[in-house]
């Protein structure tokens, strides 16, 4: 995984006009009352399988239909969610890629949800201005585990390797804060090809995780098995980037 100061070298868009994440600055955020709550409709498990892809952890989902879908907030259509996955630093609070007035997290979880309303598939609608929409969860190191992320971390090791394992009827549900207050701004994704395709939904409360549960994380490794050098995956995440001009809005 190169460095995100290079990265624009063959993505020129990562000097674009709406690129994530951002540092969140909560008194500069404009309330919108015409924002309403997001509306989540995960209860049907399609969870499918958890991969370690090289640069991250990812949990894959069967988006074939409208099973599981993000709608309301500032969205004008359902997206459907696709994968979710985690972004980490190697120790202490840092690894989230949102920080919130110059403070960030010990990692931060994204579910990744596309616009299948309009657009034919993720890749069409992962270039498309308002094809994306990805909803963060920012978890903050404290002493206590997290009763659920454990299901995902006590997998982890089964795919300490560049390898993929089946994960069944996970609702990612359970790794959000009990109130869903979020700002919301138009941004990128946040590694390459970094499209400005994203509609980011950023939860105000943070999830309280564990130091041994974070820890879990920072086992992987970026390298593959038969690979000689063992390289641990992480600090997978983009530093906050220029906001130029964008409006960050809130929904309380
Ligand atoms: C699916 C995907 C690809 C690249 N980056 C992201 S991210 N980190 O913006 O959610 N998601
Ligand atoms: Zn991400």
């Amino acid at each position: 995984m190169s460095s995100p100061s290079v990265w624009h070298k063959n993505y020129p868009v990562a000097q674009g006009n709406r690129q994530s994440p951002i540092d969140i600055v909560p008194h500069q955020a404009l309330h919108d009352p015409s924002l309403g709550p997001v509306v989540l409709n995960y209860d049907q498990c399609t969870s499918m399988n958890i991969t370690n892809n090289g640069h991250s952890v990812v949990v894959q989902f069967d988006d074939s239909d409208d099973r599981s879908v993000i709608q309301g907030g500032p969205l004008d259509n359902p997206y459907r969610l696709k994968q979710f996955h985690f972004h980490w630093g190697e120790k202490g609070c840092h690894g989230s890629e949102h920080t919130v007035a110059g403070n960030s997290y010990a990692s931060e979880l994204h579910l990744v949800h596309w616009n299948a309303v309009k657009y034919k598939t993720f890749g069409e609608a992962a270039t498309a201005p308002d094809g994306l929409a990805v909803l963060v969860s920012l978890l903050h190191k404290t002493g206590d585990d997290h009763r659920w992320l454990h299901v995902i971390t006590d997998a982890l090791y089964m795919v300490k390797f560049k390898v993929s394992t089946t994960v069944n009827c996970f609702n990612p549900k359970c790794l959000l804060p009990s109130s869903l207050h979020y700002w919301t701004y138009l941004g990128s994704l946040t590694t390459p090809p970094l499209h400005e395709s994203v509609i980011w939904i950023v939860l105000r409360e943070p999830i309280i995780v564990s130091e041994k549960q974070l820890g879990k994380f920072r086992m992987l490794l970026f390298t593959g098995e038969e690979e000689d050098q063992r390289i641990r995956m992480e600090n997978n995440f983009r530093p906050p980037q220029p906001l130029k001009g964008r409006k960050v809005r809130s929904s309380i």
